[in-house]
């Protein structure tokens, strides 16, 4: 979807707030992130799809790719702008795309996204998103999408400076609110959730022609 279809959801204030806190310090937490319209419908969406079209998460690179519960036990469902409410939300990424590489030059090139499931007793245990160097994906994003959380819901996503010894944030999984974060700096970890925690997350990566591949495949 192009620029001007997705009607500049996203404010020139919210625009300037992402890239002065992403250049002083590579994460931003926005409350409040999509129109109230677009996050509603795509709670509905997210809770009209079966768990048969969530798929148990992969880690790990080509035929390395294995499942690993051990590290990871959440599912997901990709989006490709299947639905109208898809669209508007890739179309929203793509206006973010655009003003991130206009004020920041970091040269994203496109970005991939999938719905998250957590049910009770899922975690993502500490990991990089991205390797310096070695992968395409360098800033991520999480949308969250979770009207009635709770404190004692937990679930929550923390994110430590790079050499894993502060804790920067900890971030409860509330409805509309989103984290970005640059991928291969901030090492991450969802906590055990104790009711089903739904988010989108999603990589704006370069274009790594040179490795000739997708990184990471799908
Ligand atoms: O859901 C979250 O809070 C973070 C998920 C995450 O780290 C990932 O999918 O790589
Ligand atoms: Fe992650």
């Amino acid at each position: 979807m192009s620029e001007s279809a997705s009607l500049q959801a996203l404010s020139e204030q919210q625009l300037s707030l992402i890239a002065s806190e992403l250049t002083e310090s590579g994460y931003v937490l926005l409350s409040e992130f999509l129109p109230l319209h677009l996050a509603q419908s795509l709670l509905i969406e997210i809770h009209s799809m079966s768990e048969q079209a969530f798929k148990q998460a992969a880690i790990g690179r080509d035929n390395l790719q294995q499942l690993n519960e051990k590290i990871r036990s959440n599912t997901l469902h990709w989006l490709t702008g299947r639905s109208l409410v898809q669209q508007q939300y890739l179309g929203v990424m793509e206006q973010l795309r655009n003003a991130i590489n206009r004020r920041l030059f970091m040269g994203l090139f496109d970005f991939e996204c999938h719905y998250s499931h957590y049910a009770p007793g899922d975690f993502y245990k500490m990991h990089m998103d991205a390797f310096k160097g070695a992968s395409n994906r360098v800033l991520s994003t999480v949308l969250y999408l979770n009207p009635e959380w709770q404190p004692e819901h937990a679930g929550e996503l923390l994110l430590y400076s790079e050499d894993q010894k502060q804790l920067l944030l900890k971030i409860a999984p509330k409805f509309n609110d989103c984290i970005l974060f640059l991928s291969d700096t901030f090492p991450h970890e969802v906590k055990v959730t104790q009711t089903d925690r739904f988010s989108i997350a999603g990589w704006f990566r370069i274009n790594a022609t040179v490795a000739g591949q997708l990184d990471p495949p799908r």
